[in-house]
Formats: C-alpha cells, structure tokens, sequence
C-alpha cells in the first residue's frame, strides 16, 4: 500500500479493488475534522440557482450583505450566470468565460445548463490555471459513452471565443465522466420539503474518499457564512476511527434502501458495493428494506446502555447476523426531523481536546445533544455555523 499525506489526520493510500483511499493516519475523534476542502470548480446545479446565487461564491443573494451586481464586464448580457454579490465577488471570471456565459441561449433547461456552466468553467480553468486543470483531470472517472456529450460539446463549442488546446469531444466526455464520479453538492438551506442542491463542486482531496453505506466520516458545507472559504467541503468524524482505518463517506443519503444503493453505485459510480451494510441487506426482502421499522424495532428493544456498549463494539462485532449495529446508527447517526434524513457528527472537539455531546445535522443543521435535545429552536431552523 503506497501513501501521501493530503492532511494531518488522513493519508492516501492505493487499496485493492477501491483505487486511491484516505485512511486514519492516527485514532480519530468522534467530530475531528479529518479535512477542509476548497473547490476546484464550482457551477450551479439548476437554472433558478444560476440566478439566485452569487456566481463567484454561490452564497445566497438575497441575503442582507449580498446585494446583487451585474457583472461589468461582458455577461452582463445573461443575468442567469452573471450576478455576483457586492461584498467581494466581483473580480471573478475571465472575459473570455463572461464572452462564453453571455452566449448561451436564455432558454437552456437545468439539465443543460449546468453541465454547460461545468464544462465552460473547466475550459476556463485549463487557460487560468493549468495546474488547477490538471489536478481535475487526475480525479477518478474515464471517459464513457455519455449520450450528452456530443451536444454539451458542441454547445459548448459554439459559445466559447477561443477554445483551449486540447479542446476535444473526447476531453469533453472525460470532463464530464470525472463531474459524474466526484461532485459534491452544496444544499440549499433546508426547510422542511426536498432536499435542494445548489450548487455542485469539485473538491481534489475529498474526492479521493471512497463510500461506505455506514460511513464513519460525512461532510458539511456552509456555504452562506462569511469569510472566504464558504464553499469549502468540511468533513468530520462520526465516531471513533482506529489508526489504519480507511476514512470513508456515503455518497447519498444513508436511508437509502439496498436496491436503491446498489443502482447508484453501479451507474453513477461504476462499481457494486460489498460493505458489511449490504452484506447483510442484500438478503432481505423488499418488505424488509425500510429502514424506519427497524430504527423502531431497535429503540423499543434496546435500553441506553446497551446501546452505548453496542456503540464501542460496533465496528468489532454484531449479534450473528450483523443487523444490530446497522440499526443502531441509524437511532444514533441518522437526524430523524421529517423529510431530512441527515447524517449526524459532533461538533469538533475543544482546542483541549474535549469531545462535544452536541451532534450537528449535514442537512438541516440542526444541533442536538446526545439525549435527542434539540439545541437550535427546532421546526425550520437552517442550522448553526461552525465559527
Ligand atoms: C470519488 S472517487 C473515490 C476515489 C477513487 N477510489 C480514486 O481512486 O480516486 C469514486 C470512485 O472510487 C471507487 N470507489 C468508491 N467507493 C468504493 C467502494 N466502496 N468499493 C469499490 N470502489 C469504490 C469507484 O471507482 C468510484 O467511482
């Protein structure tokens, strides 16, 4: 197994039939922050957020200290990608990318659009930052045969002013294979209905995590706070994780049932997935995949404490079948406010080392304390920041 640090918690590792890992390079902390990721790329997810959103740091722009300003420069034109906020985003994309946005057509559907911004900022990239560029290439996925790609590439073609050298269908089709295999998308605010993707990014580091339908690490963003890196991806441990342990996310919400799962992995992903999760629920019926009886099942019959000594041995052992502990991270990981389906981690242990009991939700932001005390005034709460 070869390794290089990418931070002080987690290193890269090359892990048979999984590629490239983080794993702990020392015994983790439930809610130490394993990573803090800045894109590479950013572009929004749907047209409405390409006109909501500032398009420098996709913060809200209805928000008081977000006054929309019209790009000065060429993409006035396109007020869907050309909105930027007035605290400081207006030094932002090149001409020849304002060129290229002003030249969309106004209609473009979602499914459109944000792939066109994607490939537009990645060609933008290649000219800006080729370093930048070639660090996205190196981010998993191969080109295959996507049935957009020929029409993005010569939408793309037809509005860029000066395409970059190596400006091809085939570069293309590997930008967007490595889109597909690696975005991470940052949330609208919950308010209690669907959950919404703003924007969708491309993060070097936290790409190189691998999935696991239990993950012990999952990730937030906070993407309407101050400061200059409110689009960083910030992922935390959800529990305790053993020096030597790969470091690992889910790639969608954990209620996801086993059929759902396994058809993502398989298309989105390219590979099926042998978790010790689905070990267990591959052979159950579809009657047995719901995850909410279970969760009651196991707090009915299950006290506190043996839920706490289940928690220590959780990653050692299970009762035979391995059904146990699944259940009991969905009573204790699992944020259970309606329509949310969060992962839940403590906040970040104090300078001093101090474990919070306080557990923050990656979807709703609500903050409970272990005993299911809600911390934040509850129903519609967008959840607290970090600092
Ligand atoms: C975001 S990348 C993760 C890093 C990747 N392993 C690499 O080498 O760069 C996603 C890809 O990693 C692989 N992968 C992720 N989780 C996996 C798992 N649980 N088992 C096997 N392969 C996995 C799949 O090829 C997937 O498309």
């Amino acid at each position: 197994m070869s390794s290089t640090s990418v931070e002080p918690l987690v290193k890269l590792a090359e892990l048979p039939d999984r590629g490239r890992a983080l794993v702990a390079t020392c015994p983790i902390k439930p809610g130490e922050i394993l990573l803090s990721d800045a894109p590479l790329i950013l572009y929004p997810a749907t047209a409405s957020a390409a006109a909501t959103v500032c398009s420098r740091c996709f913060r809200s722009l209805s928000s008081p200290s977000s006054a929309p300003i019209r790009c000065p420069s060429h993409c006035s034109a396109s007020p869907a990608a050309s909105s930027f906020c007035s605290a400081r985003c207006l030094a932002s994309h090149s001409p020849n990318l304002c060129l290229a946005l002003s030249r969309l057509p106004a209609s473009l559907p979602s499914e459109l659009l944000s792939p066109a911004l994607f490939l537009l900022g990645a060609y933008d990239l290649a000219v800006a930052s080729p370093s930048d560029f070639l660090r996205l290439l190196s981010v998993h996925g191969t080109a295959a045969a996507d049935v957009d790609a020929p029409a993005l590439h010569s939408l793309v073609s037809s509005v860029l002013p000066s395409p970059p050298s190596g400006f091809s269908l085939e570069l293309t089709a590997t930008l967007l294979a490595k889109d597909k295999a690696n975005a991470f998308g940052l949330m609208e605010p919950f308010d209690g209905g669907d959950r919404r993707v703003r924007a969708y990014g491309i993060y070097p580091n936290a790409s190189f995590f691998n999935h696991d339908c239990l993950p012990n690490a999952c990730r937030f963003d906070y993407v309407d706070q101050g400061g200059e890196r409110n689009s960083d991806i910030v992922v935390r441990a959800i529990h305790d994780i053993p020096e030597g342990r790969e470091v690992c996310l889910s790639y969608f919400p954990v209620n996801w049932g086993y059929a759902e799962r396994q058809m993502r992995l398989l298309e989105d992903y390219g590979f099926r997935c042998e978790c010790d999760r689905c070990v267990v629920e591959k052979d159950w019926s579809d009657d047995d995949d719901d995850d909410d009886e279970r969760e009651e099942e196991v707090e009915e019959g299950m006290e506190e404490d043996e839920g706490d000594e289940a928690m220590d041995n959780m990653e050692e052992a299970d009762d035979g079948d391995g059904k146990f502990p699944h259940a009991y991270f969905f009573v204790r990981y699992v944020c259970d406010r309606e329509n949310c389906g969060g992962t839940l981690a403590p906040l970040p242990p104090s300078p001093e080392g101090m474990l919070s009991n306080l557990m923050e939700c990656n979807v709703c932001g609500w903050l409970k304390t272990e005993d299911n005390t809600d911390q934040d005034g509850g129903e519609g709460s967008s959840g607290l920041m970090l600092d």
